[in-house]
């Protein structure tokens, strides 16, 4: 089994909330790498960042993405910075993957102070921009589909995206 579709972006590119919505639109299961993880620490991100590590949840992060390429097949949201590792851009070569864009003021606007995200604990606004800036190359690879995200409100960003899963 495999994903409907995997969903990438930086932080506030609406993942979570998009890919849910997708998912009840599609009538599959919705999953979130973040969640499953914090299910499986039995803690939230930041408490596992603190007390772990990054390095410790980045490899929480591998193995749990690497497990649901290969047996959920319903939309999968992956954490904003899955894509840092080469070994899960390669895995996702031949997913369905859809590249929520962002740019930073709308990004800004809705990571607020950054609470619950540890990488932008200090800063966010310049700490997000120097991720992104990092990171859109890497999302780029990784996409089947980019979809413009900012402006837009959630309903018209996942009906267009299940619109076009659905001709996948
Ligand atoms: N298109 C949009 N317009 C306005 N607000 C949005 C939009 N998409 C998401 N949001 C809001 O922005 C915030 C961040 O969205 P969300 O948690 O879905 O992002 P994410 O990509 O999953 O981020 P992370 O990488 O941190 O998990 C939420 O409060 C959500 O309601
Ligand atoms: O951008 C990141 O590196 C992160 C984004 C979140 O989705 C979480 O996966 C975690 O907070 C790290
Ligand atoms: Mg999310």
């Amino acid at each position: 089994m495999a994903p409907v579709a995997v969903f990438v972006g930086a932080p506030g590119a609406g993942k979570t909330t998009i890919g849910g919505m997708v998912a009840e639109l599609l009538g599959v299961p919705f999953a979130d790498a973040d969640a499953i993880i914090e299910e499986r620490a039995g803690k939230p991100i930041p408490e596992i960042f603190f007390d772990d590590g990054e390095e410790t949840f980045r490899a929480y992060e591998r193995e749990t993405i690497a497990a649901a390429l290969a047996d959920f097949g319903g939309v999968l949201a992956l954490g904003g910075g899955a894509i840092l590792h080469e070994g899960t851009r390669d895995l996702l070569k031949p997913h369905t993957v859809v590249y929520l864009s962002v740019e930073l003021t709308d990004a800004v606007k809705r990571v607020g102070l950054g609470a619950g995200r540890p990488m932008l604990a200090m800063n966010p606004r310049a700490t997000l921009k120097y991720l992104m800036d990092q990171r859109r190359p890497l999302y780029s690879s990784v996409a089947t589909h980019t979809i413009a995200t900012d402006g837009r409100e959630p309903e018209d960003i996942s009906a267009e995206v299940a619109a076009l899963l659905k001709a996948v």
